[in-house]
């Protein structure tokens, strides 16, 4: 088992008054290899859970709980435990890519960077796996790409420069925290298509998180169903789209757009 969430609880304290919990026991296990989705809509707690997991959040929270990850509870290693396993054995994908990459710094020495520190790499080693790491997230003409600042680049390929630079250290667990909502709707799908593609090439493991079960859709296994910090229901995504038990996922299926419920082949909510 990669990861192994069980009965997490989120609060935060409050300046007055008592402390308010927004994650209220969620509980999921994430196999090697597989991608579990998290749909819910804003504020049900999905970045609160992706933030836990990879131990960012904030000092007023209060988590208790047990996150497992390859067997080891990680929730009481310390930040400086927490700070090694970031990117080495958990990569981070966030929504908007422009934010997480440095504007004054080529692309490829971005990636290059970490593989220097944390690798020992030297700089031409660095490079070259540099320039593989673009190839493998499909950024066309890589060779030259890799001299290109960010702002020379279209938003779909800034975000597979975030996908590069999560992936470069090798780690087994990827977190996509809204990956390809602030992208348009073909470039979306060619996100999500890398994304599968690595899950399956690389054997590694995908929380991909939405409000959006359209994208959810196209490539989770398994769907984890949240409101208000509340698990709504979980199972096979196929399952999920097609028999959902709950009124708030049958909801969610008919906020979908008649096309994206057409190529998922979801007949009705
Ligand atoms: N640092 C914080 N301090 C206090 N409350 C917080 C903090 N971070 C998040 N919350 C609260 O936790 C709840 C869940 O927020 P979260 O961001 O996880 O929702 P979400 O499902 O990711 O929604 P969105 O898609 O809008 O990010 C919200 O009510 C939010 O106000």
């Amino acid at each position: 088992m990669m990861l192994s969430v069980q009965d997490l609880r989120v609060s935060f304290a409050r300046a007055h008054g008592p402390a308010v919990e927004v994650v209220h026991g969620i509980s999921f296990d994430l196999e090697k290899g597989e991608t579990l989705g998290i749909v819910g809509e804003s504020g049900s707690g999905k970045s609160v859970l992706s933030l836990a997991t990879m131990g960012l959040l904030p000092r007023t929270a209060k988590v208790s709980g047990k996150i497992l990850l390859d067997g080891q509870d990680i929730l009481p290693l310390p930040e400086r435990d927490m700070c090694a396993l970031r990117g080495r054995k958990i990569g981070m994908i966030f929504q908007e890519p422009m934010t997480a990459l440095n504007p004054a710094m080529r692309v490829g020495a971005q990636i290059a960077e970490g593989l220097i520190l944390n690798k020992g790499l030297s700089k031409s080693a660095a490079r070259a796996e540099s320039l593989r790491l673009l190839e493998m997230v499909k950024i066309p003409r890589a060779p030259e790409r890799i001299d290109s600042f960010p702002h020379e680049m279209s938003g779909g390929q800034r975000q597979r420069v975030g996908i590069a630079i999560a992936l470069a250290l090798q780690p087994e667990l990827l977190i996509a925290d809204e990956p390809t909502t602030a992208l348009d709707v073909t470039v979306q799908a060619e996100i999500l298509d890398i994304l599968d593609d690595l899950v399956t090439d690389l054997g590694i493991s995908l929380i991909l998180i939405s409000h959006d079960l359209g994208v959810i859709g196209r490539i989770a296994d398994r769907t984890l169903v949240m409101y208000r910090g509340d698990p709504v229901e979980q199972g096979e995504t196929e399952q999920i789209l097609r028999r959902p038990t709950q009124d708030y996922t049958r909801k969610l299926i008919s906020a979908m757009p008649r096309r994206v419920r057409n190529s998922l082949g979801v007949q009705h909510a």
